[in-house]
């Protein structure tokens, strides 16, 4: 097992990744169980195949879990949920000192989370991750939120975790498309700050999807380091370094938005498109190398990634991409940064970057191939 330490100001919590720690999570989370139950929020997949080994941990412990279950995908994100969430868990009588658990991916971190820091103006959670994407990247680091109509992530709060366990033997139950949604953000950490990370990924990428055990430890060991390290040093955003972590999501979001946050389009699709086009955007404007950018896009592909933002057959054009942009959360003073790279591991923040620029790029992908 891997364990990796969250350092922030005055506080710190542990992201745990190794195999089979749901079986036991009553000693895992031992801390974090202080009554005879514990609310449990689970998308129901997740429960479905891991709530059985959940439960028996916890039973055996003298301790009932109590579920509430939440569909799959991006439209359990919303206002409607966190309303319902947060009357279950005030008629649980949950308390600013309990910890409620997060068991499943991205989606119900994020509403979990985010329910946590408002319920009686904030209680514990717990993140169980059971996807990559969220054992890589949404467990760790306290961002949380719901989409509205208006954009992804567009009300949320920044609330941390006390523990994270990321049991990599869920794995074995995504679907394929999940895995490689996930990859997406594994080889964002290489793209923008560990051209060496990228060699391993170049490497050992196939036997990662493929889940071969070392490899798949070593790919979301280094990734959650990664994360931690960011988050210690910016934790809120604040001085430029976390925004790294967004690199390929200014596009991306933007791609989700225009798809309507539906299945034809992952997070994680829409961030390797992203990465893509950020790529070839930094190369058009004589920051990178043009073969560092096929580096990127190739990368993409073979993950069986989407790399051509025209395949997707949009009826828009690059300017309403851009007005989706106008809502980024990283809007200052009506210029909106872009994280752009001057090589593969070298992401920066670019805030000379013209929105009708990047339309006319975007109409030109748009229209490629
Ligand atoms: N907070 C952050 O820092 C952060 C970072 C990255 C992404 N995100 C957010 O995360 C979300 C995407 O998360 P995701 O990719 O985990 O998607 P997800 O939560 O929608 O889960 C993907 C699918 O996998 C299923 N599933 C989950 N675990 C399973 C398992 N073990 N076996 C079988 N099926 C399982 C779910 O039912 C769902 O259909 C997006 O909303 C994105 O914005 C947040
Ligand atoms: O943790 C971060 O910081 C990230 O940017 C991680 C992203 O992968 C994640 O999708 C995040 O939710 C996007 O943040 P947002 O602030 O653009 O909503
Ligand atoms: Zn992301």
């Amino acid at each position: 097992m891997a364990v990796i330490p969250v350092e922030l100001a005055g506080r710190e919590y542990e992201v745990r990744v190794g195999h089979g720690l749901l079986q036991s999570i009553a000693t895992e989370a031992e801390p974090f169980l202080r009554k005879r139950h514990v609310c449990i929020v689970a998308d129901i997949n997740a429960r479905a195949n891991w709530g059985d080994a959940v439960s028996r941990s916890l039973e055996l412990a003298g301790i009932e879990p109590r579920w509430f279950d939440v569909a799959p995908g991006e439209a359990s994100k919303s206002w409607d949920s966190l309303a319902c969430l947060t009357d279950w868990l005030l008629a649980q009588n949950v308390e600013r000192g309990d910890h409620v658990f997060a068991l499943g991916g991205g989606v119900v971190g994020d509403l979990t989370g985010f329910a946590c820091a408002i319920l009686k103006r904030g209680c514990g959670f717990v993140q169980l991750p059971t996807t990559l994407l969220s054992q890589v990247d949404s467990s760790v680091g306290g961002k949380t939120a719901i989409n509205t109509p208006a954009g992804k992530n567009l009300v949320g709060a920044f609330h941390q975790p006390s523990l994270v366990l990321a049991d990599l033997n869920t794995l074995s139950t995504l679907p394929q498309r999940e895995m490689r949604a996930g990859y997406a953000e594994v080889l964002k950490y290489g793209v923008l700050g560990d051209r060496g990370f990228v060699d391993w990924l170049e490497e050992h990428g196939d036997a990662v999807l493929g889940m071969e055990q070392a490899p798949l430890e070593e790919a979301v060991a280094r990734s959650v380091s990664a994360k931690a390290r960011i988050v210690a040093e910016d934790e809120r955003e604040t001085s430029g370094a976390r925004a790294l972590l967004n690199l390929g999501h200014t596009f991306g979001h933007a791609l989700e938005a225009e798809t309507g946050f539906s299945d034809k389009l992952l997070h994680g699709e829409a961030v390797a498109l992203g990465m893509v086009l950020a790529a070839r955007y930094s190369a058009r404007c004589g920051l990178m190398r043009g073969e560092d950018a096929e580096r990127v896009t190739h990368a993409v592909d073979a993950a069986g990634l989407p790399a051509e933002i025209s395949a997707l057959e949009l009826a828009c054009s690059g300017g309403d991409l851009a007005d989706h942009m106008q809502h980024d959360k990283k809007m200052d003073a009506g210029i909106l940064p872009f994280i752009l790279l001057r090589g593969i591991g070298s992401a920066f923040l670019d805030r000379e970057v013209r929105l009708e620029d990047v339309a006319a790029f975007l109409d030109e992908q748009l229209q490629a191939h």
